[in-house]
């Protein structure tokens, strides 16, 4: 179970170095850009849940600040009742996390990635090994387990990636835009993975996208996220009919953007 309350965050902006005519008119830089403004979310177990926003909207933001990869400048992030900035380890240790980069090592094969992570997780070799084969067969991920991952394909690269973030069995996973960059098959067999990881094994999924498919897809539970901060939650069909509209598209655009007029 993952809670998000109302965090924040801001930047501080890198100023732009003055030369040529920016020299002349030294227009003051803004010192801050507001990345997350106000976020809530609370994501249970055996459900899956979006962030769903458009780009810029705070969502890796906001997915940092839950990996404890910094603090959020106000509001609380607890997973399953830990306090992820007074105890990050517990934190992570309940948490396997799918970053947008993927960081794996090339001269290593997918199996020992997958195994090194596990025991740096404090997992026997043993255990790791055994979880790598598990994880292989349900990421479909046995023709490349043994080949270093130098080279490897783009699909091939995330799998690898995300069973490393699974080896130690996580109640809570979290996936920053998970299906960037895959083809069709790719991207449902990974689907597949998600759902057979919330429905049989209770897992605790959250994941952050742009792509109104993946959420119709894939989500029980929707928070969208426009310019820093959840303007609307609930299920899909709840979200068209607070919006008014039929399509989930039209509601996603109507929730997001309300000063948008209608153009298609
Ligand atoms: N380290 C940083 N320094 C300055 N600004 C940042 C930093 N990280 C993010 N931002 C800004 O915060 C805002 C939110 O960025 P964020 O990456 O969280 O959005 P996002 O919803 O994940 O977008 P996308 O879908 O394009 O990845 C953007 O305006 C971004 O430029």
């Amino acid at each position: 179970m993952i809670t998000i309350d109302r965090v924040t965050k801001r930047f501080k902006a890198a100023p732009a170095k003055a030369s040529g005519l920016g020299a002349l008119f030294k227009r003051p830089a803004a010192a801050y850009v507001e990345a997350v403004k106000g976020v809530s979310l609370s994501a249970t177990n055996g459900r899956i849940t979006g962030l769903l926003g458009p780009n810029g909207a705070g969502k890796t933001t906001t997915l940092r600040m839950l990996a404890g990869l910094f603090a959020p400048d106000s509001g609380g992030i607890d997973v399953d009742g830990i306090d992820v900035t007074r105890a990050p380890q517990q934190a992570l240790a309940r948490m396997g996390i799918l970053g947008d980069a993927h960081g794996l090592y090339p001269r290593l094969t997918a199996r020992e990635n997958i195994v090194y992570f596990g025991r740096l997780q404090g997992m026997s070799r043993e255990a790791a090994l055994a979880r790598s084969e598990a994880l292989s067969d349900l990421l479909d991920l046995k023709k490349v387990i043994d080949r270093r991952t130098e080279g490897f394909s783009q699909g091939e690269r995330m799998k690898t990636a995300l069973a490393r973030a699974l080896v130690h069995d996580p109640a809570n996973i979290v996936l920053d835009e998970p299906t960037n960059g895959l083809d069709v098959l790719a991207t449902r067999s990974l689907r597949e993975a998600l759902r057979h990881l919330a429905r049989d094994q209770g897992k605790c999924i959250v994941f952050s996208t742009h792509i109104m498919q993946e959420v119709e897809y894939l989500c029980d539970e929707v928070v969208v996220v426009s310019r820093g901060s959840s303007v609307a939650h609930g299920s899909i069909p709840a979200l068209k009919q607070q919006a008014g509209q039929e399509r989930f598209e039209d509601a996603f655009v109507a929730l997001a953007f309300p000063d948008l007029k209608e153009t298609a």
